[in-house]
């Protein structure tokens, strides 16, 4: 196997009109790694995979993948590459099975329909036409149709947008499976949980700047992730504190408010905690288009705000 990373971000920028919705990102995924990209609403999450994908052109930096550059990926390098991205691909009057069949014919390895149709949980519906699917179903024919080829890069925008929480779970093993197979997976989400759950590291992104990156139970330093301790005081007030000490803490508390001190909790920052906390350091990116700058301006009034 090449010691090559599967994926090489380089200074990587994308602008739209004055500015640069990607700025300057550079990362790399190893190979058989799934890797989290992360970020508010506008933070230049779906550009970037988009020029990874090949679908976008960067204004300049360079993007790697398998060794190719995206903006000119032949159809042998398109064939290892799998997408599931946030619009769905326009499918409506066919069945699942159908669609599925045809994508497997167009690759020189696909994986098996029938299991593919299994494993994304497809069956109970694989007969029926895809516009007729609700949501969350759609979205489990998208990720079949981003398996099917069985692509040596899976690209994942947002996968699980529209799944009850049964779905979520189920796509969280099948994705585990892919993993055991070595497949690696680049994965957007607001779903931080999620985000924990599948990938081994992360990078989060704030107006189209790589702010942070790291492995997924580290990433924000050891501080960030330092136990809080919450309790109801003698007098009923709550108090907090954090320590990297908690047992001793609990012990003291115990010996001033007897062996079980009120309301006591000891937790651990979650991602999302962490999350929180360093976007917060980080100014939210303005409107590139102009409809969202006319929504913008409209919004205080349609909700009944002054300013
Ligand atoms: N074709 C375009 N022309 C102009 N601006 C664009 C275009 N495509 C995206 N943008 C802007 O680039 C910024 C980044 O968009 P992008 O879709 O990459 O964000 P994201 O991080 O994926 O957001 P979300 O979490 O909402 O999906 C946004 O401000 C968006 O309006």
């Amino acid at each position: 196997m090449s010691t090559q990373a599967a994926i090489e971000v380089t200074d990587l920028v994308k602008r739209y009109g004055d500015r640069d919705v990607v700025d300057g990102l550079s990362f790399e995924v190893r190979h058989g790694e799934t890797f989290a990209l992360l970020g508010p609403n506008g933070a230049g999450k779906s550009t970037t995979i988009e020029i990874l994908e090949g679908f976008r052109t960067a204004t300049s930096g360079s993007a790697r993948v398998l060794g190719h550059d995206p903006a000119h990926g032949d159809a042998g390098w398109r064939g290892r590459i799998g997408v599931v991205s946030q619009s769905s691909a326009d499918i409506e009057r066919y069945s699942a099975r159908e669609v599925l069949r045809h994508f497997a014919s167009l690759y020189r390895q696909p994986r098996d329909v029938d299991e593919t149709i299994e494993r994304c949980g497809i069956a109970p519906f694989a007969t029926q036409r895809v516009g007729r699917l609700s949501g969350g179903q759609k979205r489990r024919v998208d990720v079949a149709l981003g398996i099917i080829g069985n692509p040596e890069v899976l690209f994942l925008d947002e996968p699980t947008t529209g799944f009850d929480p049964n779905a979520r779970r189920e796509f969280w093993g099948l994705i585990q499976e892919l993993k055991g197979e070595g497949m690696t997976m680049v994965l957007t989400t607001h779903y931080l949980d999620e985000a924990e759950h599948l990938s081994d590291r992360a990078g989060i992104i704030a107006a189209g700047k790589l702010v942070e990156i790291g492995d997924i139970t580290t990433i924000g330093g050891p501080a960030s992730r330092t136990p809080r301790v919450r309790w109801q005081d003698a007098d009923g007030r709550w108090r907090e504190q954090q320590t990297d000490a908690p047992a001793q803490l609990v012990a003291a508390l115990a010996g001033r408010l007897g062996p079980e001190p009120a309301g006591l909790t000891i937790t651990r920052p979650s991602l999302e905690d962490v999350y929180l906390e360093i976007i917060g350091q980080h100014p939210v990116a303005g409107p590139a288009h102009p409809a969202e700058a006319t929504a913008a301006a409209l919004a205080p009034a349609l909700l009944g705000g002054t300013k």
